[in-house]
């Protein structure tokens, strides 16, 4: 397939490297320092677009490339506070738009994983639940779309939790903390924690390399590149 790779930086370089073990060509490189644009190109020439960048160039890459009728898989997280607009966007052009906060097949799993303990606790009054994730220092966004994605689900099976919080900013009732920490070269760890007076429940995802991240989009767009609308790693993976 043909693929525009959009944001070159640990996950461009890291994709464009599985995309040519999978014997894909890679037809452009945008980046913020590139003459080249997202403009130079359309989806007669493109089957899909990469989009790994940063929280406030996102939205205008997604909408650069749907309005040139380029599908697009994007990761960049910290931007969803318009992805209304997005999918709107993408229904107008009948485009594809695929987002995850997280590509990695363990993490989706462990999506899943965290609903089940959700449910399960859920009765249980006498535990709280919290959550952290860590993160390499040159990250923009904290929490992580990870961690705002395994609030969400925690958030779909508790009555009385409605809502996150970063801790170190204002804590919210009924709603689940989030500790956000910074390290060198972490790549991602995420814990969650049911805690009672005399006990502790934990489950904990780490990612031991990128890689995971990078070669679940480009999964994500050679099943995308034959498909339109909004789609998603549980329609992908059927979970
Ligand atoms: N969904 C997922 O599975 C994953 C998501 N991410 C997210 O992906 C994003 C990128 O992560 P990294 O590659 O680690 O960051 P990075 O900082 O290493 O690379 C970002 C690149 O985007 C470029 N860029 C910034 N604005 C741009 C624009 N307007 N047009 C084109 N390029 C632009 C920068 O110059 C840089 O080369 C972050 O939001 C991160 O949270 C990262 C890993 C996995
Ligand atoms: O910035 C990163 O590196 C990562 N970002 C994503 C997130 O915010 O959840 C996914 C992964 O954790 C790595």
């Amino acid at each position: 397939m043909n693929v525009l790779i959009v944001g070159y930086g640990k996950m461009g370089q890291t994709i464009e490297k599985i995309l040519i073990e999978r014997g894909h060509n890679v037809v452009g490189i945008v980046d913020r320092n590139t003459d080249t644009k997202i403009e130079d190109f359309d989806g007669d020439k493109v089957d899909i677009a990469i989009e790994f960048t940063q929280p406030s160039s996102a939205f205008n890459n997604i909408s650069s490339c749907l309005k040139q009728g380029i599908k697009i898989v994007s990761g960049t997280t910290g931007w969803l506070d318009r992805r209304d607009e997005i999918e709107k966007l993408c229904a107008d052009k009948n485009g594809a738009f695929f987002y995850a906060s997280n590509f990695s097949l363990g993490v989706n799993l462990f999506f899943q994983l965290n609903k089940q303990l959700a449910e399960l606790m859920k009765p249980f009054n006498d535990y709280g639940v919290s959550m952290e994730e860590i993160h390499h220092t040159e990250k923009l966004d904290e929490p992580s779309g990870t961690a705002i994605t395994l609030a969400e689900g925690i958030i779909e099976k508790y009555d009385n939790i409605n809502d996150w919080y970063l801790e170190g900013e204002e804590r919210k009732n009924e709603a689940v903390g989030i500790k956000a920490l910074r390290e060198p070269h972490v790549p991602g760890t995420h814990t969650i924690r049911y805690t009672s007076e005399l006990d502790e429940i934990e489950i904990k995802h780490t990612a031991h390399t990128r890689t995971s991240f990078a070669l679940g989009a480009v999964v994500a767009a050679e099943w995308a590149k034959d498909r339109q609308g909004i789609l998603s790693m549980d329609d992908m993976l059927k979970i």
